[in-house]
């Protein structure tokens, strides 16, 4: 017996559950024109609360998407956000009874797999949460960067909704070649690009292999596809590095098709006149950026830290839906507390995956399984951080072998 109940919300509650959650992140509630924009992002089914005396004390939520995993397939995904428990409430398992909630309720309806951004690391790793793709941050001092080479292709700013509209298609096409990469609700386009866009002055700059000019409004590219775009955002201060704080363009969100559109882009943002420094956040751990540069120490990693936190609703379907090297076959055994239907032994082997009695030969949480699904980090570093059982020693290195991926996975999205 609980003091509190768990109940899918209706569209009468949204507001209330966005006003708690935002308070326990310690912000006041959204004003009318935000909740506007904030409102779209609750979908039927999907927001939770948890109620004690009448009122609600807890709520979390997910958002439909898609998720890329090695080999090219895209799973049904579940992006969760919005986790806040009522600061009288906490510690007295809320969020225990929620997460309960919430992934039997999105494994039942199909998703395969749930990811969420994570406020604090101490909290997501007991319910089947692992950290599967880490991103990198970017500054670099413009006035040193000297590239060391031109564009040969043409980036043109596209003004309001038509850059947006330029920037969705490319996402939806470019993003899924990566894994790691979800998909991107409608929601997510107008709360992080429109309201932002509007309020904090976000170019968008597109583009195609053509070297001709654009008309004045840049929707259109002059001849040849378009292949990439970067949004970005000046923010002003001093071009000069020695007096007070420089003017900053930050990179927002940049994809392309391939190499030639990648490096132009990047040389078009280091081409802009009056920028002292560039920052870039969220970016992939294999981008070479400081390649591209005459000065390669102009460009500095500040940070590099956890990105998805990934959880495995599914395993059997998601273990099979990834593609393996060609390797020897290593067993699995699988620990999952929250879904115990997950738990028991796998035989990964390069052609797939099999569900079997045998005794494992490595033995995980579902969330360290998660950590290495994607090919983030190896199993031989999880054994040697104790963070899983190897009674057959040279299991880890037979799993390495078959979930190696080329690409680190990265996923480009915050929410
Ligand atoms: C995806 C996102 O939205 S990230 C945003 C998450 N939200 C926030 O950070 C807002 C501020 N924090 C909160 O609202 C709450 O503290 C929450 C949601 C993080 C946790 O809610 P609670 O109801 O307190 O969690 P609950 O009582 O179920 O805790 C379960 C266990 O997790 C531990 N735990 C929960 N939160 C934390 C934390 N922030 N740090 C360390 N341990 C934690 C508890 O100690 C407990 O451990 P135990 O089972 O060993 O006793």
């Amino acid at each position: 017996m609980t003091d509190h109940d768990i109940r899918v919300l209706d569209d009468s509650q949204y507001r209330t559950a966005h006003t708690l959650f935002r308070g326990t992140l310690h912000h006041t509630a959204a004003p009318d024109d935000q909740w506007a924009f904030a409102r779209e992002s609750y979908d039927e089914g999907r927001a939770f609360g948890a109620f004690a005396d009448g009122e609600m004390i807890g709520t979390l939520q997910s958002f439909p998407s898609r998720l890329a995993v090695p080999g090219g397939a895209v799973l049904p995904h579940a992006a969760v956000s919005r986790v806040g428990v009522r600061a009288d409430w906490t510690r007295r398992g809320v969020l225990s009874a929620m997460q309960r909630a919430q992934l039997r309720a999105l494994r039942s309806a199909g998703d395969v797999i749930a990811t969420l951004r994570a406020s604090e690391t101490a909290i997501y790793g007991r319910y089947g949460y692992g950290v599967a793709t880490r991103y990198r941050a970017l500054r670099i001092d413009r006035l040193k960067a000297a590239p060391r080479t031109r564009p040969v292709g043409r980036v043109r700013l596209v003004e309001g909704e038509a850059g947006e509209r330029i920037a969705r298609g490319l996402f939806d096409e470019l993003s899924p070649g990566r894994a790691g990469t979800i998909a991107r609700w409608p929601a997510w386009w107008s709360l992080n690009v429109r309201r932002v866009a509007a309020e904090e002055n976000v170019k968008i700059a597109v583009r195609s292999a053509a070297s001709g000019t654009s008309g004045t409004s840049g929707a259109s590219a002059a001849s040849g596809e378009d292949d990439g775009y970067v949004a970005f955002k000046v923010v002003p201060g001093s071009h000069d590095p020695n007096e007070g704080k420089p003017t900053t363009l930050m990179v927002l969100d940049l994809w392309a098709r391939d190499a030639e559109a990648w490096a132009d882009l990047w040389l078009f943002v280091l081409g802009i006149d009056l920028v002292a420094e560039i920052s870039a956040f969220g970016r992939p751990l294999d981008e070479p950026v400081q390649w591209l540069l005459g000065d390669r120490r102009a460009c500095r990693i500040v940070d590099e830290a956890d990105e998805t936190w990934l959880r495995l609703l599914d395993v059997p379907a998601a273990l099979a839906a990834r593609t393996y090297r060609q390797a020897e076959p290593v067993v699995l055994g699988v620990r999952d507390a929250y879904l115990p239907e997950n738990a028991g032994s796998y035989r990964v082997t390069a052609d797939g995956v099999t569900r079997v009695d045998d005794a494992p030969e490595l033995v995980l949480d579902v969330d360290v399984l998660a950590s290495a699904y994607l090919g983030d980090v190896s199993f031989t570093s999880l054994a040697a951080a104790r963070r899983l059982d190897a009674p057959t020693p040279t299991a880890p290195a037979r799993a390495d072998a078959l979930f190696a991926v080329s690409t680190p996975p990265w996923s480009g999205t915050y929410f």
